[in-house]
């Protein structure tokens, strides 16, 4: 019977089935951070049971960590307490862990690709919405909550009922300056932040062949936004190369069995979806958000949509666009910015701040711009400094911080403050998301790249 890629990996992985109950599922990797453990660990010290795989589990603290001066003390109790927990938790139970100042560390699911750690054909959860990174690998990976924290690190499996199937397809050639973070946005906007609930998504077609890993880390880490599980891609020579040699990537003849395993990860020919969506790359302009979730988004040269023209009811799309201090018929080109934050899982990767750095080269920061620029881990912090953007950076008169989640959610000192407008790589525009009453437009580093110049909304195309 002809299977997709996801029941293929699905399939490999059901312990048990539970007769109109959800599968049994073993669980290949499990990340973990300070933000979503601590109370999993309680329980199992509360019901005096130990870890089953500790070498299975992976930690790394991101969110609560401060990015500038990490080599002093965390100053805020809350998040020097968790950083503890995780500290103490991992030690206890023999866990791997890159704690804060660890050269490793980084956000989660920027150091477990980056490290060998995710593979294709795996099944990975974190207790994080964002664990869907690591299906552009062709792992089935999706977040979970503190209490299946818990039943992975006793049993490494969890309950899981078996979500619908969709496959959305974009074919043709990306435009000038459209960037995979523009491919997700678009695809979002089209069907709403709630358009793809129930479902787990299997991108394919041109667009994502062409792509690379970290273009298709971006498009799954932001599956989440639409509602879906978590999204997938196929595994491929990319993939294969992506991972080949990385520090925790298996060696030699073990490498040679998977990957040959790993090339029957694919859907076949007339495997069946419950929904198929096909869009065209020539379609997807630079995208950015004018509204507070995900979905109202739209191409930069347009301007804010009327509320009939929007999937969402108008009494919230109202709302979000009073939050946002934006009418219907606003052109989003030429919108005042006061700041920039280019970083997290989302956007965080080496190959952003290239993009990032190809367009501030040669020209100075706005002067109503404060920046926040913030790699994912120290490699791609290292990889900033070999690779001369860091030069770059500093004389267009941007810094550079150290790795964590910083400005993505407001859970360390990165707050945006009360009523200003940030452009934001990151993946979610939600009221508050930066910091109490800040306003935020998601974009990619082009898009941010060009207000950070300009210190106003502008289509990164013109410096291109
Ligand atoms: C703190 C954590 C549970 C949360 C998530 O699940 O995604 C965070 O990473 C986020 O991006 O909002
Ligand atoms: S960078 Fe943002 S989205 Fe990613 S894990 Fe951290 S808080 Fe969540």
């Amino acid at each position: 019977m002809s299977k997709t890629l996801f029941d293929k990996v699905w399939d490999a992985h059901v312990v048990r089935k539970i007769e109109d109950g959800p599968d049994v599922f073993f669980i290949d990797r499990h990340f973990i951070h300070e933000v979503t453990s601590p109370v999993a660990f309680l329980g199992l010290e509360n019901r005096g049971i130990g870890v089953m795989f500790p070498e299975r589990t992976f930690a790394t603290a991101d969110h609560n960590t401060p990015t500038i001066n990490q080599h002093l003390p965390v100053e805020d109790p809350l998040s020097a307490n968790q950083l503890k927990a995780l500290e103490t938790n991992t030690g206890k139970y023999g866990i791997s862990h890159w704690g804060l100042g660890h050269q490793k560390n980084g956000i989660v699911h920027v150091v477990g690709p980056e490290n060998g750690i995710t593979l294709p054909g795996m099944t990975i959860v974190c207790g994080d919405s964002h664990t869907s990174t690591h299906g552009a690998f062709g792992a089935i990976a999706f977040g979970i909550g503190t209490s299946e924290v818990e039943m992975v690190l006793s049993s490494q499996c969890i309950m899981q009922p078996k979500p619908k199937k969709m496959r959305i397809t974009v074919n043709g050639q990306l435009g000038k300056g459209v960037l995979p973070k523009d491919v997700i946005l678009y695809i979002i906007s089209k069907i709403s932040a709630a358009g793809a609930t129930g479902y787990f998504v299997e991108y394919a077609g041109d667009v994502f062949e062409n792509m690379s890993m970290e273009g298709r880390m971006t498009v799954c880490n932001m599956s989440i936004e639409m509602g879906a599980r978590g999204g997938m891609i196929a595994p491929d020579e990319k993939t294969f190369e992506y991972l080949k040699g990385r520090e925790q990537s298996p060696k030699g003849e073990e490498w040679d069995k998977l990957v040959a395993y790993w090339e029957t990860l694919k859907t076949d020919d007339g495997a069946s979806f419950d929904e198929e969506l096909v869009y065209d790359a020539a379609d997807i302009e630079p995208q950015i958000t004018y509204g507070t979730n995900p979905g109202l988004g739209t191409g930069i040269s347009t301007s804010v949509p009327k509320a009939s023209e929007v999937i969402d009811g108008e009494a919230s799309f109202k709302k979000s666009l009073n939050y946002m201090g934006f009418n219907e018929g606003d052109s989003l080109i030429g919108t005042d910015v006061d700041y920039v934050f280019l970083g997290s899982c989302t956007n965080g990767r080496i190959e952003d701040f290239r993009a990032f750095a190809s367009i501030v080269k040669g020209k100075k920061k706005a002067d109503n711009i404060t920046a926040w620029l913030v790699p994912g881990s120290h490699i791609v912090e290292a990889q900033i400094k070999e690779e001369g953007i860091l030069d770059v950076l500093t004389e267009a008169g941007f810094d550079l911080r150290q790795p964590g989640c910083s400005a993505c959610l407001a859970m360390n000192d990165d707050k945006i403050p009360a009523g200003k407008l940030a452009v934001s790589t990151s993946n979610r525009n939600f009221e508050g998301r930066q910091g109490p009453n800040s306003r935020t437009m998601l974009a990619s580093p082009l898009v941010a790249a060009a207000a950070a110049v300009t210190g106003k909304v502008t289509d990164p195309r013109e410096f291109l």
